[in-house]
């Protein structure tokens, strides 16, 4: 390993007086996998980590334990919060040139707002981290990081703690043998609230034919029982290799795993560009190629289901025309195939104005249409009367940013909360004048299979 220290970072260590100071420090790690490494943080950061990967598989990080966490439990100024907390940690940053942006992962509830007791109470509206130990596979290369922020004197002893501490991590995952990997073990599947979900659905029809609102999403639960405690790292291993195609997401925080795979980008930033996408509007997939294209032709062409889509198009639109210029939308929504659904599927991209953050993007857009509603407000309130539970992180923005200022956040659906030998998995659909409670249920058990097959459930939907 190299331990040469540049005369910068190596003065830096040594100043004797107590200012903020950020340092990174990258080394090539040659081929290890990410999921090695994330097991490799088991005995010493169990509660302690992060996993993410890209849907196209461009980018992977794993993070093991905490330089730093940031939080909020404010209802208003979270996102604000966040990005100033952010920017005090980016401007004391010592890098070198070949060192890799550290990056800030971590997520927003979806409603500060809603307080109902719940499996999520030890999650604050925002939770995120700055890991010790940050793996990142960019474009097919893999680099091992160190982060340590610190306001004290000479740092010289504990960052070569650290990096004893980074060998003995990539020495683990290189030779240690993890699994066995089998699908956890299910007890029992037990649906949370069936009849008030049925009943919610109808009401908001009615709702929403009273001219209340025009669209509402909801979401419901169900709850599966495991022989066994699941381990973090066979949910993340199931949910990977069973949803190929799409965002892959783990958070650990105290004995919790929020994890999933969702197909769906809130906003992604990249050297000044602003992309995200318009996911709304469902049907399931054939069984043969030919029923599977007729579905998807049926998609495309259904009123109900362009019409929630263009609710998520309109909204979209509307916030990259206010915080970006060059804006290119399609004018007609493609299809989006995943395992087991197709989505209707809008691409937007737009050149950022200059000054605005993600973190700003981030609350401009969330929640979407496809999650929340139209008009939003009202949406959520009616959300939070009617549902009757917390979503706690799930249909809630998760991703990351870096000292750069890219990053990428995706919209945490397809995703449950893991905790020892139980898991609470949601999904939901969007709820228009015309919804009928039979088929929206049906359409939830479609939206369970990722994560249910993922644990080893009966995809019985
Ligand atoms: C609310 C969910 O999906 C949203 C995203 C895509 C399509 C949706 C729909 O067709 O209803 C939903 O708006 C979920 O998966 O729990």
């Amino acid at each position: 390993m190299n331990r040469k220290l540049t005369t910068t970072r190596e003065s830096q260590l040594k100043l004797n007086q107590d200012t903020l100071r950020f340092f990174t420090e990258t080394i090539d790690a040659g081929r290890i996998s990410p999921l090695a490494f994330f097991e490799a943080g088991d005995s010493c950061y169990k509660n302690e980590r992060f996993y993410w990967q890209n849907a196209d598989k461009t980018l992977t990080l794993v993070g093991l334990g905490h330089a730093t966490v940031l939080t909020s439990n404010g209802r208003k100024n979270r996102f604000a919060h966040i990005s100033t907390e952010w920017n005090k940690l980016r401007v004391a940053l010592i890098k070198e040139e070949k060192d890799m942006e550290p990056v800030l992962f971590g997520g927003f509830s979806f409603d500060p707002e809603n307080r109902t007791e719940s499996e999520w109470s030890n999650f604050p509206s925002a939770h995120f981290v700055v890991p010790s130990f940050q793996l990142m596979i960019k474009n097919g290369k893999t680099s091992i990081s160190i982060n340590y922020i610190t306001e004290s004197g000479n740092a010289v002893e504990e960052f070569d703690r650290l990096r004893d501490e980074r060998d003995r991590l990539i020495h683990i995952a290189q030779v240690e043998e993890f699994g066995p990997m089998a699908k956890p073990e299910v007890l029992s599947v037990e649906e949370l609230e069936k009849e008030h979900y049925y009943d919610t659905v109808a009401d908001v029809t009615k709702k929403i034919n009273a001219g209340e609102a025009e669209k509402v999403v909801i979401a419901r639960s169900v709850k599966l029982h495991f022989e066994n405690e699941v381990t973090a790292v066979t949910a993340l291993h199931h949910i990977s290799n069973e949803q190929q195609e799409s965002y892959h997401f783990g958070m650990q925080k105290e004995d919790s795993l929020f994890f999933g795979a969702t197909p769906e980008r809130l906003v992604e930033i990249e050297n000044g560009r602003a992309y995200s996408a318009c996911v709304a509007g469902s049907i399931r997939r054939g069984k043969t190629a030919t029923e599977d294209r007729l579905l998807g032709e049926e998609l495309l062409e259904d009123r109900k289901n362009r019409e929630e889509h263009q609710y998520v198009v309109n909204m979209i639109s509307h916030v990259f025309e206010t915080y970006c210029t060059d804006i290119s939308i399609p004018k007609m929504p493609k299809l989006m195939k995943i395992r087991d659904i197709q989505h209707l599927f809008t691409p937007v991209e737009g050149r950022l104005v200059q000054g605005i953050d993600i973190f700003s993007l981030v609350e401009a857009l969330h929640p979407t249409p496809a999650l929340g509603g139209v008009p939003t407000d009202v949406s959520l309130e009616i959300i939070r009367q009617e549902e009757g539970m917390d979503r706690g992180y799930y249909a809630a923005p998760i991703g990351w940013t870096d000292t750069a200022g890219n990053g990428e956040f995706a919209v945490a659906i397809r995703s449950a909360l893991l905790q020892n030998n139980e898991a609470y998995l949601y999904a939901g659909g969007g709820i228009v004048a015309d919804s009928e409670p039979d088929k929206e249920y049906e359409e939830t058990w479609v939206k369970f299979r990722p994560v249910l097959r993922a644990l080893g459930g009966k995809l019985n939907g």
